[in-house]
């Protein structure tokens, strides 16, 4: 099978998640297109979808599911999104779609993160994927000195606005040995919106394809 193949299974996999009646948050990426078009296929009745990205939002619409803003939700029983990068406790790196910002704001509001993945993004350590920053414009040179610092080398998203107008730092050089602390410390600096390493935010479940079908990996 190759990785559109891996894609479209596990976003049908995605679908055992999915209960019906229940409002259900939806990320962002080629994989979560997938599980979109299976889920609008499988015809389980939803009340809406809390979106993660404009992209996400024009998919769910055009397949007639109704979209419902984030401040409408208190909670969502699950979250079904991709990965850049997932380690073994589950773990991960995200933005590569540049979505990560909302895809936070609504994993926070998800009881139960499910990560939709081929086995290419399974990792040891987080960080050979460039890491995805979402920051404010002007704080750009700063950051990357703060990076510098770290032993990572930030480079700008050229031509890349945000959902939320901001722009996105891809950081290379990095070996992510502690997330949790990682992710703190980051998101402290000043113009940092949002850093892709979701530790805090991290999968509870990951559907990992590969050869061999889908393998259910808990956290
Ligand atoms: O901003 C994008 C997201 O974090 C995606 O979930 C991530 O980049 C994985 O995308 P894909 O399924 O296309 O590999």
């Amino acid at each position: 099978m190759n990785q559109d193949q891996l894609k479209q299974l596990v976003g049908r996999a995605a679908l055992d998640y999915v209960t019906p009646g229940q409002v259900l948050g939806v990320g962002t990426g080629s994989t979560v297109d997938c599980f979109i078009d299976a889920l609008a296929a499988s015809g389980i009745a939803i009340p809406g979808a809390v979106s993660s990205s404009e992209r996400s939002t024009q998919r769910l619409l055009k397949h007639g599911i109704k979209v419902l803003d984030a401040t409408e939700v208190t909670a969502l029983a699950v979250y079904i999104d991709g990965a850049d990068e997932i380690d073994g406790k589950g773990f991960m790196v995200k933005g590569g779609g540049a979505a990560l910002t909302r895809e936070k704001i609504v994993a926070d509001l998800a009881e139960k993160f499910v990560c939709i993945a081929d086995e290419s993004k399974l990792v040891a350590t987080l960080g050979k994927f460039p890491l995805p920053v979402e920051i404010i414009p002007m704080a750009a040179a700063q950051l990357t000195r703060h990076f510098a610092k770290l032993g990572g080398d930030a480079k700008l998203r050229a031509g890349v606005v945000t959902d939320n107008g901001g722009h996105i730092l891809d950081v290379t050089g990095l070996a992510i040995t502690d997330p949790l602390a990682f992710e703190a410390e980051v998101s402290q600096w000043p113009g940092v919106v949002t850093v892709g390493v979701f530790a805090r935010h991290k999968a509870q479940v990951c559907l990992l394809g590969g050869a061999g079908g889908v393998k259910t990996l808990t956290f």
